[in-house]
């Protein structure tokens, strides 16, 4: 397995992250647990940022907290001084739970409800990125009765397919997001944009998808952005403040991927930027809004090995204590993942098998054919690159617990999402009168 960030083998042959021994981070918290290597999320923030500084353009470095949102993370962000981009009032919540500050945030979605926009706009976040017509309506509506300006950039569908899994491909002009740009949507949306007169219209937003290695898809958008933006200056006079480029740069989740550095993203985007936007009155502000790349390396899940079946001739089945709950992404995505026992990290490869997790579903399978040492129950498995949408779409299938996630640095562990309780479970379940029990048949939890 691939060693991202503080991860070593100590001389106990255990996993270490963070300075932490992750066998008796197992011992002490339970499994499944979430382990975040603090100080690698702090450098990938900062690789953008240096990066950002070297091509002397005005940038800004937002976090997608789609990724991964907690107090804890929108902490580092806001200590690391980048902004947010959130996509739902739960994340803005949870953002201004943690004092981050609203005139860093932005707010992301396709269907923003009335709500959520009236929310955003009472805390005064900095922008809204608006997605389609009826949003920008809305908006506006909305806006108009509360006497506020709202600026605004526009998400737009620059029409370019990046090479990634057709989930997570979101630049393509059939796409549930944004403002087509070859169907003439873009431009109109524009026009009617600039005709409202509670919203300032700063520039655009584009976002081809994610997991995305190649740099030239990105230049392509750029490209092409460059083109619309010229020809709003020139038809409608409109100076582009703003042009956020999105996110979707790729990690090493498996040793076939072949991911870039953050240098190597950000120079291409600035070569782009000088090569096709430098004819502008004003050069925008570059944006770029990673989620992936920089919690993705930094998140180790560890399971204990329960149950272990072999089907004789075909193939041996190692069940962990977690799966699908709080990893969706092998089951959504046909995701790859490596892995290696924590315990027993030293030792040499001697069987292949396949890990499957305890939901109640065949596609519960981690990770097919994994090369570990002979496995018996009771080992922990350290599951890498589990740090970006692993905890943010956990779910309680099953009615699971979902996991506790520790923030491990120079040899301390802190807790910073609980486990959750069985009392947690039920907690918003209600028993109508007419169906309530005689007495309550539990006596743990
Ligand atoms: C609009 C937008 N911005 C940013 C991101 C973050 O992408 P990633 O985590 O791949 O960097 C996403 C997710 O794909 C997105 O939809
Ligand atoms: N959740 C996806 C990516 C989509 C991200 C947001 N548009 C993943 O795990 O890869």
């Amino acid at each position: 397995m691939y060693l991202h960030g503080t991860s070593r083998i100590n001389a106990r042959g255990h996993l270490e992250i963070g300075g932490c021994d992750t066998v008796e981070l197992a011992q002490r918290y339970g499994t499944p647990l979430y382990i975040m290597d603090e100080a690698l999320i702090r450098e990938k923030m900062r690789a953008f940022v240096d990066a950002f500084q070297d091509t002397g353009l005005a940038f800004r470095v937002a976090y997608a907290s789609k990724a991964f949102s907690t107090l804890a993370m929108c902490r580092i962000v806001d200590e690391e001084g980048l902004m947010l981009d959130v996509v739902s009032e739960g994340e803005l919540y949870t953002a201004l739970s943690a004092g981050f500050p609203a005139e860093r945030i932005y707010f992301h979605g396709n269907n923003k409800t009335p709500q959520e926009l009236e929310f955003a706009l009472d805390e005064g976040i900095y922008l809204f990125v608006v997605d389609n017509f009826d949003e920008l309506m809305l908006l506006e509506h909305i806006a108009k009765e509360k006497e506020k300006r709202a600026r605004i950039i526009l998400r737009i569908t620059p029409g370019v397919e990046a090479y990634t899994h057709k989930y997570i491909q979101t630049g393509k002009e059939d796409s549930k997001f944004g403002f087509g740009l070859d169907s003439g949507q873009a431009l109109e949306g524009v026009r009617q944009a600039l005709e409202c007169t509670h919203l300032d219209l700063m520039g655009f937003h584009c976002h081809i998808g994610s997991q995305i290695f190649e740099t030239e898809a990105f230049q392509l958008t750029i490209a092409k952005m460059g083109q619309f933006i010229k020809t709003c200056y020139e038809r409608y006079g409109l100076v582009t403040r703003i042009f956020n480029t999105g996110g979707g740069f790729g990690i090493r989740y498996h040793k076939d991927d072949a991911p870039k550095e953050a240098r190597d993203y950000v120079q291409a985007i600035a070569e782009a930027v000088r090569k096709y936007l430098h004819d502008l009155p004003v050069l925008p502000e570059i944006w770029i809004e990673p989620g992936r790349y920089i919690v993705g390396e930094a998140g180790t899940t560890l399971y204990t090995i329960g149950a272990i079946k072999e089907v004789p001739g075909i193939r041996k089945y190692v069940s962990i204590d977690g799966g699908m709950s709080d990893n969706l992404r092998p089951a959504l995505y046909q995701a790859k993942y490596e892995a290696m026992l924590a315990n027993r990290a030293q030792e040499s490869a001697t069987e292949t098998v396949t890990i499957a997790g305890k939901a109640c579903e065949e596609g519960d399978i981690l990770i097919w054919d994994l090369k570990l040492p002979q496995v018996k129950q009771g080992d922990i498995l350290a599951v890498n690159c589990t740090g970006a949408y692993n905890f943010s779409m956990a779910n309680n299938y099953n009615r699971v617990r979902r996991p506790a996630v520790l923030f491990v640095k120079d040899g301390q562990a802190e807790v910073v999402v609980e486990r959750e309780t069985l009392q947690d479970v039920i907690a918003r379940d209600r028993i109508p009168a007419r169906l309530a029990p005689k007495k309550a048949s539990v006596t743990v939890g």
